[in-house]
């Protein structure tokens, strides 16, 4: 049974769906402010789910042989190695819509604490003062609200401002004009938002191009008196610049709920007079909670239990009516990829994947990386499902995917056709009594299906080969379980796939190597 080891602090429905659908849990909502512990709990986990507190670098994740997936309940994947996940064939998923409509709440009840000094006044009346005129704020009617990242989070802020009478100018790359009209904003410039804002709200991930995106540059092109709002990730804002323009009262408040560094129990703007902050509480309400919670488990479960893949950011989606569909293609791609793969010898230059009849209906990105993986493990190490696509593109192998509506003589065939340096080679296959078959290699047709221990041999189509073959087999205590056989024209070039009982050996191999006739011999293993 599949084990969940949750490392955060998750609702406890979570932890109530992985009992429901078969799971083994493991509930230690501390573990990741514990690298020790983790390192040890984690070594016979298949899924860890964890929400911001638990850091999955790459030596957690090397930790733990069996693991498949890591679910973040939440948004922000920070805290994941995603190429450690990725290189050890681990599919990372998150929640993306589960805390959006909190998150945005957060944003907007930020904004207002600024705009209306609420926490510092709250401050002063419980201390019993009465400081009536110290406290003047602003309004928001009427005053524009600059949107940096405009994605789930920055539209639901916007729709909220909206219905506050605000002018909303929004700044993200990614946003299409049409989605602008449809939001009811007005799509601007950098430049242009900071010259006009009266409130600054950041809703991008930390990325490169994001990071310091308030920088003392940026900062110094705002509005005198400009508020900001960082409820998206610490290091968007410069710390140091946002500072220095609060003392200086060129941005008169900020409001923050993420830190550069996490958790932040000392920072040099605590205390300051304009700003408000709060321990990164942007998803901290109940329903985002359960949400997130019961996203990440059913996901989880979905993808342990049935193939099916939601919300990943490295692996294709298959829904749960695609996964029992998909399984016996990709079992036919991988054993097909695992063919091919075997018998390759020289660099692969390009793999082409030709889907022909209802396969080619099907969701065929898993396959096509199902299939990449299986051709490149027998040639580099590490390679898997996950990792397949990046890896073939870092080779420079050039990957094609062509779809055929009928396939000749089946009701759905996948064909292979790797080119190498020295030739190409195709191998194609079927799925017939719900189990993967080989009915063409190298154009000639034959029928067989995969064993644990095969032996692939090529000859010229001459008379005692085959029962020579069997003679020499038969002297090495290998036993035939099938002897498939199939061949271009009489007397040219034929093929034997031998299911086998055992191993073949390499002196086994030399020995077949050694019979008349045989032109190439391989011992392969499914
Ligand atoms: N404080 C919290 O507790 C909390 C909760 C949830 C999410 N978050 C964070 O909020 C942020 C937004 O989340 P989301 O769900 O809206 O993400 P999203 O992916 O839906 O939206 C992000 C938007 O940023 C835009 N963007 C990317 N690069 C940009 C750039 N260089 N300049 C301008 N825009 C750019 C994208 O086009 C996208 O529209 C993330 O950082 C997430 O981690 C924080
Ligand atoms: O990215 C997110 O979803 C938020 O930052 C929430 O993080 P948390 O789950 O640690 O509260």
């Amino acid at each position: 049974m599949p084990k969940i080891l949750i490392s955060d602090k998750l609702s406890p429905t979570a932890v109530q769906i992985f009992r429901d659908r078969g799971l083994d849990v493991v509930y230690e909502p501390d573990l990741g402010k514990d690298k020790a512990a983790l390192l040890e709990a984690i070594a016979d986990a298949d899924g860890l789910a964890v929400r911001s507190a638990t850091k999955a670098t790459a030596d957690v994740i090397a930790a733990a042989p069996r693991l498949k997936v890591i679910g973040r309940a939440g948004i922000g994947v920070d805290n994941i190695d995603l190429d450690a996940a990725t290189n050890a064939g681990v599919v990372v998923m998150n929640t993306p819509f589960g805390n959006a409509i909190t998150t945005a709440e957060h944003a907007i009840a930020m904004m207002f604490a600024i705009a209306r000094q609420i926490p510092q006044a709250n401050a002063s009346t419980h201390q019993g003062k009465w400081e009536k005129s110290a406290f003047m704020g602003t309004e928001v009617y009427g005053k524009t609200l600059g949107l940096i990242g405009c994605g789930n989070i920055g539209s639901i802020v916007a729709s909220r401002a909206l219905g506050l009478k605000m002018k909303v100018a929004a700044f993200d790359p990614y946003l299409t004009p049409d989605r602008a009209v449809e939001l009811g904003v007005e799509k601007v410039d950098l430049d242009e938002l900071l010259a006009r804002a009266d409130f600054i709200t950041i809703h991008t991930p930390l990325t490169e191009q994001t990071k310091n995106i308030l920088s003392k540059e940026s900062l110094g092109k705002t509005k005198k008196g400009v508020r900001i709002i960082n409820c998206a990730r610490g290091g968007l804002v410069d710390e140091d610049a946002l500072k220095e323009a609060l003392d200086s009262g060129h941005v008169a408040a900020a409001a923050l709920d993420v830190f550069a560094t996490e958790p932040a129990t000392e920072h040099p703007l605590f205390g300051h007079k304009n700003v408000v902050c709060t321990p990164h509480l942007g998803a901290a309400t109940t329903e985002a909670q359960e949400n997130v919670a019961l996203q990440v488990a059913e996901q989880m479960a979905d993808y342990l239990l049935t193939g099916a893949i939601t919300n990943a950011l490295n692996m294709p989606s298959v829904t749960a009516e695609e996964a029992p569909k998909l399984r016996p293609y990709l079992a036919l791609a991988e054993d097909l990829g695992s063919f091919a793969g075997q018998l390759t010898e020289t660099g692969v230059k390009a793999i082409e994947i030709i889907y022909a009849g209802s396969v080619s209906k099907l969701n065929r990105k898993p396959l096509t990386q199902a299939a990449i993986a299986a051709i490149l493990k027998p040639m580099l190490q590490g390679v898997n499902i996950v990792n397949a696509p990046t890896i073939a593109s870092e080779r420079g192998i050039e990957i094609t995917e062509t779809v055929t509506e009928k396939a000749r003589n089946f009701n759905a065939t996948i064909q292979l056709k790797v080119t190498t340096e020295r030739f190409t080679r195709t191998v194609t296959g079927t799925i017939f009594g719900g189990i993967p078959r080989v009915v063409e290699i190298k154009g000639v047709e034959m029928e067989a299906t995969f064993s644990e221990h095969m032996l692939y041999v090529t000859n010229e189509d001459k008379p005692g080969f085959i029962g020579a073959l069997g003679s020499t087999l038969g002297e090495h205590g290998i036993n035939i379980a099938t002897f498939n056989l199939g061949r271009g024209t009489a007397g040219g070039d034929a093929i034997a796939l031998l299911a086998v009982d055992s191993e073949v050996t390499p002196d086994v191999l030399e020995a077949v190597r050694a019979i008349k006739h045989v032109k190439q011999a391989k011992a392969l293993s499914f």
